[in-house]
Formats: C-alpha cells, sequence, structure tokens
C-alpha cells in the first residue's frame, strides 16, 4: 500500500463509500490518515444506576425490569423500557429502533452506554448503546475510541477499520521533518504519531502525537510561507516609484508632528516603495494611533510618480469620512480624487469608472464597489485596504488583478501578538505602530451598573456645555422581545427626554438607508449633532476628535476587543475622554471581564486577556469561520507549538527547505492552496 494510492485499495470501500469520503475531501490513503479524530470516547468501568446525574454519559450492567413498550410519536418511533441494578432503577429510551423489541429479553442482564437526561422529572438514558456481550465492552475499557468527523454514507466504524487496515499495510508514513530537528525538540516518530492520534495507547500518548503532528502543520506552512515569501520578494515591480518632495512638504504642513512610530513605518513604506520590488506592508497601529496619514502619504506618493492608487475600506460612512480628508490634504498637490461606493446612483457610477478609466483621477477611495468588473483602472500602482479583517484576502487580491501587480498596503488596528500576526499575514513585512501621539490624555473608564444612567447623563450633557461630543451605544436597532437588551430607537427617545432639548440626539445602524447613514455621520462630524446613539457602526474608524465620552450599554454582550475598537472612537483629539461601560446584569464573570477594560488602555494587552478568557473565536473578530485552519493546529490555543515550529523552521537552510518539498512535491502545493483559500 502506498501513500498517494486511492482510498479503494481498502477493504470495504466500493464506488458508493469513496464517493461519500470524497465529499469530505478524502481520495488518497494519505488523506485518510490525515483524517484526524475531532475527538476521543473514553470507556469507563460501569458506574450504578444510584450515582448517576443528570448530563453524564456513563455506562451501567442493569438487566430489564419492564418488557420495552412501544409508541409512534409523529415519524418517531419510540421505545421505552425500564433497567434496574442494585441501587435503583432508570428509564431507558430508544429511537427508530423497533427491533430491539425482540432482541431485549425481560430479566436478562447488559451493558447500556448512553447520555442521560431529565425528562419529566425523571432521569432517562436515551439512545443507548447495549452491549450483549459483557467481554466485548470490558476489551473497550480504558482505551479512547476516535470519534471523527463523518458525512452521509460514511459511519464512525467505517473509519476506524479502514485505519486500522492502513496501520496494518503501511509501513512508514513520511516523515517531512528532518532528524536533527526532531531531535532537539524530542518529537514523537512521524510514524508512531499518526498510530497514536488514530488510536492512542493513554491520554498522553495522545497529546505528544498530536504536538508531533501540529508541529509538523506549522512547520511546513513556515516553511512554505517563507519561500513564498522570498520569491515574492524577488518580484520585480511593474511600478516602481521615487522620492517626491511633496510627501515631505505634507508632512510639514500637518498640524501636529508625526510621532517616532509613524515616522519608521513611513521610512518602511518609502523603502519598499522605491525599491525595485512590489510592496506588500501590513502597518499594525492601536485604535487612534494615526495609520491614516500613512496611507495618505503613500497615495501622494504613488499620484506624483504619475500612477493610480487606491483605498478599499470596509463602509461607506468611512469611505466619506476618508474622502473628504484627502481632498483636504491632497487638492493643494494638484491631486485628483473620486469616490466610488455602492450607494452611489448608477449614473454617478459611470461618472466615475470614466473618470477612472481616462486616468482623469490619480486617488480612487471607495469600498467594495472598487473590486467590481466595470473598474477599469489606469496604472494602477498601489492598494491600500484599510482594517482589511473586514474583506476576505479574496477580495483583496481580486482588487490586486485589477492592476499588473500593485504594491499593497495592509491597515490593520487589530492588536495580535506577533507570533500570530506572523501567522495571520505571513506573507507581509509588518510595520507596527506601538506609540500614539504625545498630547493624547489617557481615557478615564468606569464600569458601571444601569443605575448609574442618571448621572452618566448629567456628565454627558456638562461635556456638551463645554462644546464636546458624546456617543452611545447599543447591541440592538430596534426593540427584540426574544433578546433583553437596549436598542437604538428607543434609547434614542429616552435620551432626549433626560437631556435638556437644545441638546440634538440622533441616531446612527446599519439598516438605515447609506445617503442616510452619511447624512447623519456628516452632521455629527461637523457638531450639529451632539449625542449620536448607534449600533456598532461607528466601531470601525470613525474620527470625530471632538467626540469626548464613549457610553456603551450592555457592554457585557460585546467582545473586549469590540468594546477597545467602540473606545478608540474618543480620545482621537486633546481633549480628555471617557468612557462608561455600562453593564446590564448582575453577573460576575461578565463585571470581571470589562474590569480589564477598565484597567487597561492598550489594545495588545487587553487583546491577550480575552483570549484567556473567551479563546480566540470571539477575540478577533477576524478570519474566525475557517479561516487559516490547519487539519489538527490551532493558530491561537496551539500557540506554544507555533511559536517553536516557526523558530525551527528558521533554523532549516534554504538547501534544506528545497529537499523537503522536492521530496514531497504535492505538500508545498498543498500548504499553499490552504494559504490562498484562507489568506
Ligand atoms: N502624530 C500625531 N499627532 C497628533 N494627532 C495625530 C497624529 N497622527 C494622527 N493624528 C490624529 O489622530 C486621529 C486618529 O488618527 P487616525 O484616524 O489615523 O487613527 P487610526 O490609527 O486610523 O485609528 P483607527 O484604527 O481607530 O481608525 C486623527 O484625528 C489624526 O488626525
Amino acid at each position: 500500500m502506498r501513500y498517494n494510492d486511492s482510498i479503494d485499495v481498502l477493504k470495504g470501500i466500493g464506488e458508493k463509500t469513496k464517493k461519500a469520503f470524497q465529499r469530505i475531501g478524502i481520495e488518497t490513503i494519505q488523506d485518510l490518515l490525515e483524517h484526524y479524530p475531532r475527538g476521543y470516547e473514553e470507556f469507563g468501568m460501569p458506574v450504578c444506576i444510584s450515582q448517576i446525574t443528570e448530563g453524564d454519559t456513563v455506562t451501567i450492567e442493569a438487566s430489564l425490569v419492564k418488557s420495552p413498550s412501544s409508541k409512534k410519536v409523529r415519524n418517531l418511533q419510540i421505545l421505552n423500557a425500564e433497567v434496574r441494578d442494585h441501587t435503583g432503577t432508570l428509564s431507558v429510551t430508544w429511537f427508530n429502533m423497533p427491533y430491539l423489541m425482540n432482541k431485549l429479553r425481560m430479566g436478562s442482564r447488559y451493558l447500556f452506554r448512553g447520555k442521560v437526561k431529565v425528562k419529566y422529572g425523571r432521569l432517562v438514558m436515551e439512545q443507548p448503546k447495549i452491549y450483549f456481550n459483557k467481554d466485548e465492552y470490558y476489551r473497550l475499557l480504558k482505551v479512547l475510541q476516535p470519534i471523527y468527523p463523518l458525512t452521509e454514507g460514511i459511519t464512525n466504524n467505517l473509519i476506524i477499520k479502514a485505519v486500522r487496515q492502513i496501520h496494518n499495510e503501511l509501513q512508514f508514513a513520511k516523515d517531512y521533518i528532518p532528524k536533527k530537528i526532531a531531535r532537539e525538540y524530542s518529537l514523537m516518530d512521524r510514524t508512531k504519531a499518526l498510530k497514536e492520534i488514530h488510536f492512542p495507547k493513554d491520554r498522553a500518548s495522545m497529546i505528544k502525537a498530536r504536538e508531533r503532528l501540529v508541529f509538523d502543520e506549522f512547520f511546513l506552512y513556515s516553511l512554505a510561507l517563507r519561500r513564498l515569501k522570498s520569491s515574492k520578494d524577488f518580484s520585480k515591480t511593474e511600478y516602481p516609484m521615487r522620492i517626491k518632495p511633496e510627501c515631505d512638504d505634507l508632512i510639514k504642513n500637518l498640524p501636529y508632528s508625526l510621532t517616532s512610530a509613524q515616522l519608521s513605518a513611513w521610512e518602511d513604506v518609502k523603502k519598499d516603495l522605491t525599491s525595485d520590488r512590489i510592496m506588500n506592508r501590513l502597518i499594525q497601529g492601536d485604535v487612534g494611533s494615526g495609520k491614516t496619514i500613512l496611507a495618505v502619504l503613500a497615495l501622494l506618493m504613488a499620484a506624483k510618480n504619475g500612477y493610480q492608487a487606491c483605498l478599499m475600506v470596509p463602509t461607506e460612512v468611512l469611505a466619506k469620512q476618508h474622502y473628504k480628508s484627502l481632498c483636504g490634504l491632497l487638492t493643494n498637490y494638484g491631486v485628483s480624487i473620486c469616490l466610488l461606493t455602492g450607494s452611489m446612483t448608477a449614473k454617478e457610477k459611470r461618472d466615475a469608472y470614466d473618470l477612472i478609466k481616462n486616468h482623469m483621477v490619480d486617488v480612487v477611495v471607495g469600498t467594495h464597489a472598487l473590486i467590481q468588473e466595470k473598474v477599469v483602472y489606469d496604472n494602477l500602482a498601489l492598494v491600500i485596504t484599510d482594517e482589511q479583517h473586514r474583506f476576505g484576502v479574496r477580495q483583496r487580491e481580486e482588487l490586486m488583478t485589477k492592476g499588473g501587480k500593485p504594491h499593497v498596503l495592509v491597515m490593520s488596528a487589530t492588536p495580535i501578538p506577533r507570533t500570530l500576526a506572523l501567522i495571520l499575514y505571513g506573507d507581509l513585512d509588518i510595520s507596527v505602530i506601538d506609540e500614539l501621539p504625545a498630547q493624547r490624555l489617557p481615557i478615564k473608564n468606569c464600569v458601571v451598573g444601569t443605575d448609574y444612567r442618571p448621572a452618566a447623563y448629567r456628565f454627558i450633557e456638562k461635556q456638551v456645555a463645554m462644546g464636546r461630543q458624546a456617543y452611545v451605544i447599543c447591541p440592538m436597532v430596534e426593540e427584540n422581545e426574544l433578546i433583553e437588551a437596549e436598542n437604538v430607537i428607543d434609547y434614542t427617545q429616552q435620551l432626549k427626554e433626560a437631556l435638556p432639548a437644545h441638546i440634538k440626539v440622533e441616531y446612527l445602524h446599519g439598516k438605515m438607508k447609506a445617503k442616510e447613514k452619511n447624512d447623519i455621520m456628516e452632521r455629527f462630524a461637523q457638531g450639529d449633532i451632539q449625542v449620536l446613539v448607534s449600533t456598532t457602526v461607528v466601531e470601525v474608524g470613525v474620527n470625530v476628535p471632538n467626540a469626548t465620552v464613549m457610553m456603551v450599554e450592555n457592554a457585557e454582550r460585546f467582545g473586549l476587543a469590540q468594546l477597545h475598537q467602540l473606545r478608540g472612537r474618543v480620545g482621537r483629539g486633546e481633549h480628555q475622554s471617557y468612557c462608561i461601560f455600562v453593564c446590564g446584569t448582575q453577573s460576575r464573570e461578565a463585571k470581571e471581564r470589562l474590569e480589564i477594560l477598565n484597567k487597561s488602555n492598550d489594545g495588545f494587552y487587553i487583546a491577550e486577556e480575552d483570549l484567556k478568557l473567551r479563546g480566540p473565536g470571539d477575540l478577533f473578530g477576524i478570519r474566525q469561520s475557517g479561516d487559516l485552519e490547519f487539519k489538527l493546529g490551532n493558530i491561537y490555543t496551539d500557540a506554544a507549538i507555533l511559536k517553536i515550529a516557526a523558530e525551527a523552521a528558521r533554523k532549516i537552510t534554504d538547501e534544506e527547505a528545497q529537499e523537503i518539498f522536492e521530496e514531497n512535491p504535492f505538500l508545498e502545493d498543498k500548504i499553499l492552496y490552504q494559504r490562498s483559500s484562507t489568506l
């Protein structure tokens, strides 16, 4: 049996089963070996009925004390029975297994294994597996039985049998890792690891096997990425640029001086743009750290070199905001700018397409509309995506195909620990803005209960009297009977009543028409509206430096990273700013979580704490669903393995890497295929 053989060389896999396997991406012996269990079932000694509590999955040894009775409820054939051991009795239920009626004998002892629930106030074991033969069960004791991801037509048992056969007939699994690395990191042998991951001797052995296989995934991924990156490094740009004096001039004329972190990021960008290679850079900086100006400088540089450049942002509100600030900063330098968003009329769009195609504009700002088929660019040399996590990388790539191979600059305010950033944005170089403008005062935070509202409103009133503005965030747009949380529409009404009439309160939410949203945002930015009640649509990138209060209702409903983003909407100017997190529950856990924000304004710290508390899914708000998935490894929870695997990959010379992939010609493709579908 060979690694690349089709799975139908295995006994019991015919045409139909083969097709079913294909549906979950399994074609070869290797695929099946790498179809890892999603968990294990641990068989324990039988327990006494009196020891069982709700929710347990247990085995009992008991005899049937009442003949099974059968009834039909809609399409379901339900079989009820009662069993007893020396400590008590238990109800047992099976669904759609009528043939058990004749198989189970009154008074006989069997082993039943299943989950115990409470139904009508009584404990019931549902759909238990029956072991008619005691020895059959005792053989399973202490063994971790693999539980596989399945699809229709494929049972767990079928996979177990097939994998066992592979283990019996395949001598060696391919080992990708050089011996010196395996030794240095005390890795389990790969062949053994592939056995133990499916049929572990015990838990410790399974963990060690898993570590080895996760290491392989990360190690190879890091290597492949390195090769990809170095090959990219050699890809010559079609859009070489020269340094332009206008950029220095713009910096000189700003009402503030750039921080040293901004300056050093700008140096990175300049170096990239003036080199003969394509730029692929991520600028990572906490909320309000001043990333936008770097985008502006890069756009100016591209335009002054005679190229087109575009800035793609996730929302219409943000596109409008950037458009306005770009016009303010760049028109003096003879740069023409146009806006392109989904809500523009057909005619407006057509006009924009014409301007772009004929290079009547140098810079295009917009939303997804920028990557519509109809947009034809003329010499698109630079693509900047803001908050790229809101775009799939697919979309980014689509935009890239509109130019030859434009330079790419990605802006992200998502605080990700460096090791993770290296993997998540593995093909990008990274500049970090780790410093806030000097004159910023740290935001003052408080976590309060709903009874604090009257005091909060008085506080907002005072701030407004001083010429400042406030945001109030609610989780919902409108009332929903099923969810107890504040909603924007009703809240605005209440707030209008609670605040003096001269204070203008308006609302903003995602369901409003683009034009209405823009209008409200514009009026807020101009100071015509003093208090804006909104959903999280303001979360990303909105910049109104005069706003100094952020009040978040039902703060417990948001992730910490998201709350940090919301908080980032204030403290963007020279005024002291405040954040009031209103906790709508008494839960201690919720309050503890919010205390993390109370204590720190540092996005990286918050991200780490959130990771500890809630796990990765909720934290990053990015790349959550199926993003950068490895078969076994999880880049967040296996961060420790990721770190050493990346370190090990760095120890490999280019020649050694070449050898690894040469020996396994399908491997690199496979990894990079995964990359392109995820990164
Ligand atoms: N060096 C600086 N000194 C003072 N103010 C600055 C400096 N750099 C930028 N700013 C101002 O700080 C505010 C926030 O900057 P910007 O909008 O670029 O933040 P950002 O990094 O994009 O944040 P976010 O991720 O929250 O959108 C803007 O009003 C900007 O004009």
